[in-house]
């Protein structure tokens, strides 16, 4: 009996060791992280503006780091191909059908597909470069309804002509935009607990519908409006070109109406939140640094002169403007968190990462890294003098449209919407702050959002600096500047 136990008491040592040695070779190193709570994880550590609590997070922990949120796991991390996917989006299920959209796609035939699509039939060089005479000629008469340029120039390039406010709720363009904005960014309960989506305790699913069915009925509108009209065109525009791709049946993915709709969409929020939010905090910058603005008009003048308005052709001449236009997008990045999923298990930094996982990347906090950026807080458009460094995806350090896969399809339109409405803007006004208020005084608080915004607008004073007063021009330039979200509070006679 007592060989018995003894060979049994062998028999556990041995395989208690063998195990605990296999363990230890086996062992995956996950990324370091914070302390979590159970079930929550790290979600109490998230505040309005989760960008700014990851990168204080990411100051003790590194900048691999390992966070879990509810029942999901995210890390904020660097990218690859592995990281194309996207994560479940419970507002995306209600506003973009199901995630059919190409911003929330997984990747996949479908994602790249769509991609592929809208950049050849919208987003190419030659399509931005086809619709220059829209976004100057058309300007000088724009519906003063529509108090968004980036809608009238979205709504005429996808949709083929302009909106009206009211064509599409009372709220307008603008609020219900901001509505999306602000819902698609809330942290949904639904999103870390699945089954908690069904019960709304936040209230979220039911104002996410109301959306869904304001912008559902204005997108079949669009649609029914270009089934009535085909035969009478003679060119297709985007909308056109998707019908065909549906009813042709050539698709080699499925593709109905509602994926239609759903591209629609994005193209639609994706402009109108962006742009504007981008020219607002880099006049917001050129307020609170009036050498700044100086210099800009400077060169303004010496490569425009007064006598006519900048026109998109001026652009590559104009040195400096590239450079506040980057610093902009850097210190104030408008897209300051891009979520992706990581499609295999995979090991990043020789840290292990779990297929599924959420994947963060936090291009704010790589925007004001001080081992990249000398004094990165500050808003000093010289420190590119002399760099090649540029905004397209290529230069880590500097990726306000992302990079890679999912980098922004749109990035060559957004960058002459910006450089131009800010260069318009500089060049026709002298700005200055109302009551008296120093530049110092200004404050740069942010509304976090699918586009990070100004939590205040911007109030600011005009005063015409042309020599040639044209009455077109002078209106023109009055609704530019209502455009990008500017309350005008006074304009100079
Ligand atoms: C200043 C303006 C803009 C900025 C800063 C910006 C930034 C970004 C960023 C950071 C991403 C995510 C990249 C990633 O996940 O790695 C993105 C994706 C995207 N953007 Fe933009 N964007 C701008 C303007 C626009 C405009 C005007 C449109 C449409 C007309 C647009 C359409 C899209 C779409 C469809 C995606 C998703 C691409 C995908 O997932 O495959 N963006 N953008």
């Amino acid at each position: 009996m007592a060989l018995i136990w003894a060979t049994l008491v062998v028999f556990f040592v041995v395989y208690a060791l063998y195990e605990l040695l296999n363990n230890i070779q086996n062992r995956k190193r996950y990324p370091p992280g914070p302390k979590g709570l159970p079930i929550i994880g790290h979600l109490h550590l998230l505040g309005k503006n989760p960008h700014h609590d990851f990168q204080k997070l990411a100051k003790t922990h590194g900048p691999l780091m390992y966070v879990t949120l509810g029942l999901t796991q995210r890390r904020s991390s660097s990218r690859h191909m592995i990281f194309a996917s996207r994560p479940h989006n419970e507002a995306a299920q209600y506003l973009a059908y199901g995630q059919k959209n190409m911003i929330t796609a997984k990747y996949g035939p479908y994602w790249r597909n769509m991609r592929k699509f809208c950049t050849q039939h919208l987003l190419s060089n030659q399509k931005i470069n086809s619709f220059e005479s829209m976004r100057s000629l058309s300007s000088s008469h724009l519906s003063t309804k529509i108090s968004s340029l980036s809608a009238d120039w979205t709504c005429l390039m996808v949709f083929g002509k302009k909106y009206m406010d009211e064509d599409l709720d009372k709220r307008g363009f603008k609020a219900l935009v901001n509505e999306v904005e602000h819902l698609a960014a809330t942290p949904n309960l639904g999103d870390f607990f699945p089954f908690l989506g069904v019960i709304d305790l936040q209230g979220l699913t039911r104002r996410l519908k109301d959306l869904s069915k304001v912008f559902d009925e204005f997108l079949e509108k669009i649609i029914d409006e270009h089934v009535q009209s085909r035969d009478q065109k003679q060119s297709k525009d985007f909308v056109d070109t998707m019908l065909d791709i549906m009813q042709s049946g050539e698709a080699e993915f499925q593709f109905d109406r509602s994926h239609i709709k759903a591209i629609l969409f994005d193209m639609l929020i994706a402009a109108m939140g962006t742009s504007p939010s981008a020219i607002e905090w880099i006049l917001t910058e050129l307020l609170r640094h009036p050498h700044v603005m100086k210099k800009l008009q400077k060169e303004l003048e010496e490569v425009v002169g007064l006598e006519r308005m900048v026109k998109e052709s001026d652009l590559e001449k104009l040195k400096y403007l590239d450079m506040v236009v980057k610093e902009g997008l850097r210190l104030r990045a408008v897209a300051p968190l891009a979520p992706h999923e990581a499609m295999e298990d995979c090991v990043v930094n020789s840290f292990h990462i779990h297929k599924g996982s959420r994947i963060i990347i936090n291009i704010y906090a790589i925007h004001r890294d001080p081992n990249i950026w000398p004094e990165p807080e500050k808003f000093l458009p010289e420190r590119f003098v002399g760099s090649n460094i540029d905004i397209r995806g290529r230069d880590f350090q500097l990726l306000p449209f992302g990079s890679g896969r999912r980098g922004c399809p749109a990035m060559q339109l957004a960058i002459v919407l910006v450089d131009l409405i800010v260069a318009q803007l500089v060049h026709c006004f002298d700005w200055e702050l109302p009551n008296g208020m120093q530049p110092c005084e200004l404050d740069v608080e942010e509304h976090f959002g699918l586009a990070t915004s100004r939590a205040n607008p911007l109030m600011a004073i005009p005063t015409y600096r042309q020599k040639k007063q044209c009455l077109n021009l002078r209106r023109y330039n009055m609704e530019l500047a209502e455009i990008v979200g500017l309350n005008l509070i006074r304009y100079v006679q």
